[in-house]
């Protein structure tokens, strides 16, 4: 369950302050939050992520305050029960995509699962890339290569920063169900912010910002 309180933030004394609405997503529950370009979206998921403390307010999650946890809790909080799909690419470019994975659950401090990464591959159909190098990833496959690193090792909250911006309608669909798809084969709540209204329908929460 995710809760944010009262969040405001501001980058610096000279920057206006940004205001965001409050947040409650029970077990289970998706949303999508839609705004225009510049209104704080990805700054708001960043808080929520734990990767920038609010000026005000706090942010909830399955009973834990993260502005409370130590920086070393927080890593390992964030690490093991988040998720994040960015708007651009953060794989390795040196290792390969199954790698990528691997490296992603050891920071999670996950067994290297083998079955379950080759699984996951396949639900994505990347499982003929699976030994290929990021540069030799097409836009789409490195898109879906994001959401396989955001997911595989299972985290309780996913995070999506516009994943659909640079895609057509079909691809759009596609991505947005698989998105769906693992959050509800993991039971956990999916967040995704955009300014895309293609997304909008498929989410019964959607909030303005
Ligand atoms: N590092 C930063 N330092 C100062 N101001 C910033 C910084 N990052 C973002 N901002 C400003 O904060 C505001 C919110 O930015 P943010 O990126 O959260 O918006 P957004 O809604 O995600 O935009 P977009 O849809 O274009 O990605 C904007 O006015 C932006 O210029």
């Amino acid at each position: 369950m995710l809760i944010t309180k009262n969040i405001s933030f501001q980058y610096s004394t000279k920057d206006s302050l940004l205001k965001f609405p409050d947040i409650t997503l029970s077990d289970n529950d998706n949303a999508v939050i839609l705004g225009k370009s510049g209104v704080g979206k990805t700054t708001l998921l960043h808080i929520i992520a734990g990767l920038l403390r609010p000026k005000t307010g706090s942010v909830f999650f399955n009973d834990i305050t993260i502005e409370k946890l130590s920086s070393k809790e927080k890593d390992q909080f964030i690490g093991q029960n988040i998720g994040m799909v960015f708007q651009k690419s953060y794989a390795v470019k040196t290792l390969n995509v199954v790698e990528n994975l691997q490296a992603r659950l050891y920071f999670a401090k996950e067994k290297n699962q083998k079955t379950l990464t080759y699984s996951l591959l396949e639900q994505l159909n990347l499982e003929r890339c699976a030994k290929h190098k990021i540069s030799e990833l097409s836009e789409g496959q490195l898109q879906r290569l994001g959401i396989a690193m955001a997911v595989v090792h299972q985290p309780k909250l996913i995070l999506a920063d516009e994943p659909t911006s640079s895609l057509d309608d079909e691809n759009c669909e596609a991505v947005m169900q698989l998105l769906l798809q693992q959050a509800k084969q993991n039971h956990a709540n999916l967040l995704v912010i955009t300014h895309d209204q293609r997304v909008k329908p498929l989410f019964q929460n959607v909030m303005a910002l």
